[in-house]
Order: structure tokens, then sequence, then C-alpha cells
């Protein structure tokens, strides 16, 4: 928390602010000496949602990247907090590890944090399976639970929900928006489906351009 003041005809006024829990500011991104990315300012605040959309290959997964510290080649600078919960596409999950171990190995929770975050998800008693014995639906919840057990200030979404069929979409968002409630999180949502956004985010930003920039939002 910080004070912020505010002076006028010799009164001042005192306001107590949260500071976002991520701030960029970035001056550019490029490959190969083509600038993919413009300026652009974003700043997320504990408990928000923000949704990103816009066209397909605009930039939108190398600003995350550049958020999550994976991508280190750009101009501006990045506020961001030590915990982080990605959640991509794909589950990534470790094939040839339990479901249990797939959530303590990368997170350092305990055997019973594990079983809780799994009952969480709906998993109750699949800890001892393997990932290839869960079906779709199932690992992209528990890449889900993953993503939230190492109680994350700031959660990354690069098309979390895509090619699911409308009911384990529904189910997959409605059960975010639980895990979501329950912690003070910031997230971050890349995503191109417009009632995705409507549904989740507290703020929808587009970006589009070239170089691209935040048009909207
Ligand atoms: N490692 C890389 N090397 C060279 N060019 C890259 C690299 N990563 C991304 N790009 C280029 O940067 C641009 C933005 O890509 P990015 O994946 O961020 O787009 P996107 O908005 O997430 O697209 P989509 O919605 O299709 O996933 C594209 O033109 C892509 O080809």
């Amino acid at each position: 928390m910080s004070l912020r003041l505010v002076a006028s005809n010799g009164t001042i006024k005192q306001a107590e602010v949260t500071p976002p829990v991520l701030s960029v500011a970035l001056k550019g991104k490029s490959f190969g000496g083509r600038q993919v990315l413009g300026a652009l300012e974003l700043s997320i605040a504990a408990g928000q949602t923000v949704a990103l959309t816009g066209p397909s290959g605009i930039g939108k997964s190398t600003l995350v990247r550049i958020i999550a510290g994976l991508e280190r080649d750009f101009d501006g600078e990045v506020t961001r907090p030590e915990r982080i919960g990605m959640v991509f596409q794909e589950p990534t999950l470790m094939p040839w590890r339990t479901v249990e171990d797939n959530l303590t190995l990368t997170t350092g929770i305990s055997d019973i944090g594990a079983r809780k975050a799994l009952e969480e998800v709906g998993l109750k008693g699949r800890g001892g399976d393997f990932p290839r014995q869960l079906s779709l639906g199932q690992q992209r919840r528990l890449a889900l639970a993953r993503a939230f057990a190492g109680s994350p200030d700031l959660m990354l979404l690069d098309e979390p929900f895509v090619s699911l069929d409308p009911q384990m979409a529904d189910e997959m968002m409605g059960l975010f928006e639980q895990l979501c409630a329950r912690r003070k999180v910031a997230s971050l949502i890349v995503t191109h489906s417009a009632e995705e956004a409507k549904r989740l985010a507290t703020r929808i930003l587009r970006l589009d351009g070239s170089p691209a920039r935040i048009v909207q939002g």
C-alpha cells in the first residue's frame, strides 16, 4: 500500500493507493530487425482479470512471454511479482510422473497441499494416476490446479480454453472464476473469444497495428 498526496489551494488530500501487481512500459520488441510490438503500457491490480485480444500473429503471446521472463530481448520495463502461475493451450504435463508429482515437483507444495489442490479441481483420488490416464479435460484441470498451487500473485493464461467443446470450456471458465475468487490474484488472459473475454475480464484490451499497440481498452 502507498499514499497518494494531491495538493489543491494549500489543502493536501491523502489517499491510500494499492500499487499494481503488474506494470509494463514497453518501448518495443523486434525479431530479427522486424518490430512486432510498439510502445505500450499495461497495468493490472490484484483481483483484476485483463483479457488481451487481437488478430493472429499480432504479438499477444510475445507480450505474455516478455512478462513471464521467457523473452528477455526487449526494450522497456516490466515490474511483476515473483510468484507467477502460467497456463498454456497445451497442458504441458510431465507424462512420466504421477498427477501428484506433477503438482509437487513444479510448485514445491506438500503432498497434503497437492491433494487439496486436486480436490479443488474435481480430481480427488487421482493423484497416483499418470497424465495419460486422464481425459484431455482432466489434464487441463490439472494444469489449472498446478498454476494456482504455488499461490501466484499473477496468472498468465495464453488461450487456455481453446479447442475445448462448449460444455468443457464453460466448466473450465467456471473453475477459473472459482479459483480466482478464493485468491486476490491479478490475471492476464489471451483469448480470441469475445464471449470468454466478456465473461472473465474486468477489462478488455485489443492489440493491433504494425508494430502492434493497444488500440482499445
Ligand atoms: N521466436 C520468434 N522468432 C521470430 N519471430 C517470432 C518469434 N516468436 C514470434 N515471432 C513472430 O512475432 C509475431 C507475433 O507472434 P505471437 O505468437 O506473439 O502472435 P499472437 O498474437 O500470439 O498470435 P496467435 O493469436 O496466432 O497465437 C509473429 O509474426 C511471429 O511470427
